[in-house]
């Protein structure tokens, strides 16, 4: 452990209240030079606050923030800052400006230099090159907003990693991303922090990745800090999970499936060369990049512009026409683009509940009784609300999440699209949430779950339809055979 001094930053008795929310309640936490810094907690724990705290972008109400210098000697708050680079878990990209003008442009913060774009091109193409060098040669002039969420994870991960920055912030950084590129972005995070002496915190709720990548870790707990820089090795995961107060997490997990109703509809999925029929209750996992797994989730959804896939279940037409049809007709959609297609930002909480069944119902006002549904539905995955007509950005983003799924729990669907359900979600909630769509599947849904996430494909789901790096379907594993290498080989990601 480094000297008292020898931090990079530390923040010490942190304290924050939006009006009368107590967040930050006296919170500690520091980070040494070249250490991987796991920062955990429940959702709604204060990291992301904290996190806004320690760039400038929020203020404190109390306690202090100090950075030093490779030497060990203080500096301002401002000149500290500098040091400080951060990926938040919402994507912060200018989509009017290409892939290279959005990586180099914090270079060019002082307004004073001059734009030279074959330096800046060159700059942009190193900078994704770090991730991955085909991307770099594909995409550098392609404007942002046309890019996939997962495409824009990249670029902004690249941009931060090319910044020169001392000290990278990462939010929840690999949801979205493959395990191959998860693997290479490790990689890369490794060299630095041995080589060049960069410090990075890691704030994440996938535990195996943590375990990869991080040496020491913190652990806040409803606004205060409950573990301060352990050793990541001196602490198993139930240990870490007790300490974050999820003891969900570690109750055994269901091992008698509740029967499924088998004997509704099946739905047949269709393209040249593959026809798959699932039949009521099946929980159909997809994984690989995603140019594949995205033409079949379009589809189903009634979002496609390609007509590669049909689909046939009874009063449904092989292509639905748009979304308004798939949710009426039964087909519920949960997008893994939480901040663009999901959250109705300037909603209440309520709307942002109720969205779907309104779409499914017809209703358009929040009755007593429709207050009362969301009442329950948010107890169900335990969020905390001040109020139901609270805007949902006074919520932690894994608790955004919990309200997209909130939208489509007890809406009798005939099939639900997931897309990443589970992102930046707890590690208790998270096997709430399995237990939720569990119980969807027993009443007879299907359930259509992409995740990046291979411990999740293989926890949750009956068969899994596996793409390869080009969009093409690569096999179908049932459960009992479904490991890390059978989905690393199908999926083209072996790292
Ligand atoms: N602008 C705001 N107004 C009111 N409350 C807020 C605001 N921003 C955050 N909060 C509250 O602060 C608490 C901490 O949120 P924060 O985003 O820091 O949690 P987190 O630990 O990062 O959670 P997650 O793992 O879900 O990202 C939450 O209860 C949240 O509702």
């Amino acid at each position: 452990m480094p000297a008292q001094d020898n931090f990079l930053i530390k923040v010490e008795g942190l304290v924050k209240s939006y009006g009368a929310t107590s967040v930050l309640k006296g919170v500690g936490f520091s980070v040494a030079r070249g250490e991987v810094h796991a920062l955990l907690g429940g959702n709604g724990a204060g990291k992301s606050t904290m996190i806004r705290i320690i760039t400038g972008a929020v203020h404190h109400d109390g306690g202090s923030i100090s950075f030093r210098d490779a030497d060990g000697q203080v500096r301002s708050e401002a000149e500290g800052r500098k040091g400080v680079t951060v990926v938040h878990q919402e994507l912060a990209l200018l989509p009017h400006l290409t892939v290279a003008e959005n990586i180099v442009l914090p270079r060019y913060a002082s307004g004073m230099s001059l734009f030279d774009r074959k330096r800046a091109f060159d700059q942009a193409f190193d900078a994704l090159s770090i991730i991955d060098s085909d991307f770099a040669r594909q995409s550098l002039h392609r404007l942002v907003g046309s890019l996939s969420l997962h495409e824009g994870q990249m670029v902004e991960i690249a941009r931060a990693l090319s910044s020169g920055a001392e000290l990278i912030l990462l939010d929840e950084p690999t949801a979205n991303l493959t395990a191959a590129e998860t693997e290479r972005l490790f990689t890369v995070l490794r060299r630095l922090t041995r080589e060049n002496g960069l410090s990075v915190v890691f704030v994440s709720h996938r535990m195996k990745e943590i375990r990869q990548i991080a040496n020491v870790c913190t652990i806040i707990r409803d606004g205060r800090t409950v573990v301060d820089r352990q050793p990541i090795e001196t602490l198993s995961d139930a240990d870490i999970v007790e300490k974050m107060g999820q003891l969900s997490a570690s109750l055994p997990v269901e091992t008698v499936a509740k029967p499924r109703k088998r004997d509704g509809e099946s739905l047949t999925i269709r393209e040249e060369g593959l026809e798959m029929t699932l039949s009521p209750g099946t929980i159909l996992g997809v994984a690989g990049a995603p140019a594949g797994p995205h033409t079949l989730i379009a589809a189903l959804v009634g979002a496609a512009r390609a007509k590669r896939w049909t689909v046939s279940m009874t009063g449904w037409p092989e292509r639905f026409s748009s979304p308004r049809q798939a949710a009426h007709l039964g087909a519920g959609f949960i997008t893994g683009d939480r901040w663009n297609k999901g959250v109705l930002h300037s909603l209440p909480i309520i709307d942002n509940v109720l969205a779907s069944r309104r779409v499914v119902r017809g209703t358009r006002f929040a009755g007593t009784a429709e207050r009362i549904e969301c009442f329950d539905l948010l107890q169900a995955l335990k969020v905390k609300a001040a109020s139901l007509w609270d805007l949902p950005n006074t919520l932690s983003g894994g608790t955004q999440q919990k309200l997209l799924l909130a939208r489509w729990l007890g809406v009798p669907s005939r099939l639900l699209v997931l897309e990443e359900p589970t992102r930046g979600v707890d590690i208790g909630t998270k096997k709430e949430i399995y237990q939720l769509i569990r119980d969807m599947a027993a009443s007879g849904t299907i359930i259509l779950w992409w995740s990046t996430e291979n411990a999740e494909l293989m926890e949750i789901c009956d068969r899994v339809l596996a793409f390869d790096t080009e969009g093409r379907c690569a096999g179908i594993i049932d459960h009992d055979e479904l490991s890390e290498d059978r989905l690393a080989e199908l999926t083209g990601m072996a790292a």
